[in-house]
């Protein structure tokens, strides 16, 4: 194991930025650290660095306990989402800063730069400053500079948050390129669901200062094991009763339940559904055109519900009556996630 956090608690005053993080990071691995503001992702990266201190709990870097080794001594390298380059210094001269320090031989740094500089892409650009490059250049100079020192942890909090949505698109992919290249393990912070599953191995999953789920994106996305989970992932809805439903009028214990685009079937009539009898009629109260589909909000029994069309259907609008296939829903009686499937829908078949 590469990190280890056991039982970590962290106060400011007397607000609880960490409440019991355990978590591990296998080595080699790219993580995502992925929460809503203020669920205490980067407070999780700043004591791992050694630049916070847990009130108490273990870290281990490889096997050791760190939690009394400073920053410096840890072997990690860090990039932060707004570069902090140095503006007087060229990107070599920004790459090389931390191997001066380290009394690095020249020789010994001038080949690690040529090689760092050549990894990012930026060897025809190694005399420019900063000013001269672009967020997305500047930010593989940052990403250069934390890797210069060979460290054993790479952290990167947000690090594509100052970067626009373009260059953000192609940096993500060209991050998880070069890391998986390294093989070096890797932790970033981010808010970004879609960046976090995109660029991620894994992702564990922060909510007040808590470690809500760990896993593989997919995993995650499938089995959501909290509500939280499931309505922080994905484009969820929460129904406060499903059961009002037809084929979900069994459930037992809390009613609660969360319904995802592509759990529902909508349809502008009987002729595009296999299974009407199984569908609700609702009425639609908005359609967002999302460039490849629709999506469609449609109200039935009081609740709305999200779903998507395809462009190629009959055109929806706002007041037409629509018919809703509900598949599926997330369920949390007991304090657990269940799936629970449409039973009108197998009624249906059988008649079929
Ligand atoms: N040095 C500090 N002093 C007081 N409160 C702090 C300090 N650092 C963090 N906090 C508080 O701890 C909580 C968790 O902060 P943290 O930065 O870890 O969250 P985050 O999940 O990374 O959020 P964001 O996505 O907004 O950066 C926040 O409410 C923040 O205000």
């Amino acid at each position: 194991m590469e990190v280890e956090l056991k039982h970590i608690h962290k106060n400011f005053g007397t607000f609880k930025a960490s409440d019991d993080v355990n978590l591990t990071v296998e080595k080699g691995k790219l993580i995502g650290l992925l929460g809503p503001s203020g669920s205490g992702k980067t407070t999780i990266l700043r004591m791992i660095a050694g630049l916070e201190h847990p009130d108490s709990g273990d870290i281990f870097i490889a096997g050791k306990r760190v939690n009394d080794l400073p920053a410096g001594r840890r072997g990690i390298g860090f990039v932060f989402q707004n570069y902090a380059l140095f503006r007087h210094m060229t990107v070599r001269e920004n790459i090389a800063f931390g191997l001066k320090v380290q009394k690095v031989p020249p020789k010994e740094i001038k080949a690690r730069v040529d090689k760092l500089v050549e990894l990012i892409g930026l060897a025809e650009f190694d005399g420019r400053y900063p000013q001269q490059l672009s967020g997305g250049q500047r930010q593989r100079v940052a990403f250069a500079r934390a890797l210069a020192p060979e460290p054993e942890l790479l952290l990167l909090d947000e690090p594509f948050a100052a970067i626009d949505a373009k260059v953000r698109k192609e940096l993500r992919q060209w991050l998880r390129a070069t890391i998986h290249q390294l093989g070096i393990t890797s932790i970033f912070v981010t808010h970004d669901q879609d960046e976090a599953v995109e660029v991620a191995d894994d992702i564990i999953i922060t909510n007040h200062g808590h470690v809500e789920q760990a896993g593989p994106p997919a995993a995650i996305y499938q089995h959501p094991e909290t509500p939280f989970v499931a309505d922080f992932i994905g484009e969820s809805v929460h129904v406060p009763d499903y059961t009002v439903f037809k084929g979900f009028s069994n459930g037992a214990g809390s009613h609660e339940g969360i319904l995802r685009p592509e759990f529902l079937e909508i349809a502008a009539d009987e002729e595009e559904i296999l299974m009407p009898l199984a569908a609700e009629q609702g009425t639609v109260k908005a359609v967002y055109f999302r460039g490849s589909n629709v999506q469609v909000a449609v109200e039935v029994k009081g609740q709305l519900l999200h779903g998507w069309r395809s462009l190629e259907k009959k055109p929806l609008h706002e007041g037409d009556k629509a018919l809703v296939l509900i598949h599926r829903v997330y369920s949390f009686a007991g304090g657990k996630t269940q799936i629970i499937e449409n039973s009108a829908k197998q009624e249906e078949s059988v008649v079929i």
